[in-house]
C-alpha cells in the first residue's frame, strides 16, 4: 500500500514566486489497484508522482510505502520499489546505449555493480523473450543505439525496463503522450497486460480520457492541488468520458476559462 499523508508542497517557498500545491493533502493507493489520474494543466499531477518518488523536496507530510515511513529516502532508494516510465521517450532509457545495454542495466537495478556484470547467453535470450511479447519488431535489434529507435518503440523498452526487476509500484507519466494514436494504443495495450500479468500497484497520470475510463479500476481527478473526484470498482466501470468532460467544462467555468 501506498499513502500520502497531510502533505504541504510550496514551490519557490520565501520568495514572491512562493505557491503552495498541496496543503494537507492525503492519498491511500490499495496494493493492486490500478489508478488513473487526470486533471487540468498545473492540478499538481506530475509533482504528486515526483512526491512519491521522492524526486522534489516536501514543506512537510509523509509517503509511506507498504507501511514504512520512505520520506526520508532519497529517490534512488525509492528507485528499487519504483519502475517509472515518463512522458518522453528520452527518460527512462539511455539513448547512447544499445538495447542490450540498456535491459542489462535494467536487470541489474539496485545491484552495485551494474554494467560490470554484463550479460549472459541466458540472460540475453530471456531479453529476446521479453522483447518478442512487445511486438515492437525489437527482438532482433539487441546491438542497436536505443538512439535510433522510434519513439514507440523506446516507450515499449521503457516500459519494460521498468518492470524488470520486482517493484511494488509502477508509476506512469503520461507516457503515451508523445506517441501517434496508433503506438499510444499498443503502449496502452502493453501496460495492460503488463499491469496484470505482475499485479502491480499502478499510478497512471493520462490526458487522455478515454484510456482513464477504460483502463485501470480507479480513477482520480484533480484540480489545483486537490483530489476532486475518485471512483473505485463498480463505480469506475460506470464512468464516462462525457462525465469527465462535463467535470473539466464546471472546472474551467468556475476558473473564469
Ligand atoms: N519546479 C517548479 N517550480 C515552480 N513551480 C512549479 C514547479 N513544478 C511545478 N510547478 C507548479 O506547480 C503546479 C503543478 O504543476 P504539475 O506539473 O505538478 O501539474 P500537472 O497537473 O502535472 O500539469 P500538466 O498536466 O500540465 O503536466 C503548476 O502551477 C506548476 O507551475
Amino acid at each position: 500500500m501506498l499513502e500520502l499523508k497531510k502533505i504541504c508542497k510550496y514551490y519557490n517557498p520565501g520568495t514572491i514566486n512562493e505557491m503552495c500545491l498541496f496543503d494537507q493533502f492525503d492519498l491511500k493507493v490499495e496494493q493492486g489497484e490500478f489508478v488513473s489520474v487526470v486533471g487540468s494543466n498545473g492540478s499538481g499531477k506530475t509533482s504528486m508522482l515526483n512526491i512519491i518518488c521522492g524526486s522534489i523536496p516536501l514543506e512537510s507530510g509523509q509517503v509511506l510505502m507498504q507501511g514504512r515511513d520512505i520520506t526520508r529516502k532519497k529517490e534512488y532508494q525509492r528507485n528499487a520499489k519504483i519502475g517509472r516510465v515518463y512522458q518522453n521517450p528520452a527518460m527512462g532509457t539511455c539513448p547512447s546505449m544499445t538495447i542490450l545495454e540498456n535491459l542489462s542495466l535494467a536487470d541489474n537495478k539496485g545491484k552495485r555493480f551494474g554494467l560490470g556484470r554484463g550479460s549472459n547467453k541466458a540472460r540475453v535470450e530471456a531479453y529476446r523473450e521479453e522483447l518478442r511479447k512487445l511486438n515492437l519488431g525489437l527482438e532482433d535489434k539487441l546491438e542497436v543505439k536505443v538512439g535510433a529507435l522510434s519513439g514507440g518503440q523506446r516507450q515499449g523498452l521503457a516500459l519494460l525496463m521498468a518492470v524488470m526487476t520486482p517493484i511494488d509500484f509502477l508509476i506512469l507519466d503520461e507516457h503515451t503522450a508523445a506517441l501517434d494514436p496508433k503506438t499510444a494504443d499498443r503502449i496502452m495495450e502493453l501496460t495492460s497486460e503488463v499491469v496484470k500479468e505482475k499485479n502491480l500497484t499502478t499510478i497512471m497520470v493520462t490526458h487522455n480520457l478515454r484510456y482513464a475510463v477504460e483502463y485501470g479500476n480507479r480513477l482520480l481527478m484533480m484540480h489545483q492541488g486537490r483530489v476532486i473526484l475518485d471512483k473505485k470498482g463498480q463505480e469506475k466501470e460506470k464512468t464516462s468520458v462525457e462525465e469527465i468532460l462535463g467535470l473539466f467544462n464546471e472546472i474551467s467555468i468556475e476558473c473564469g476559462n
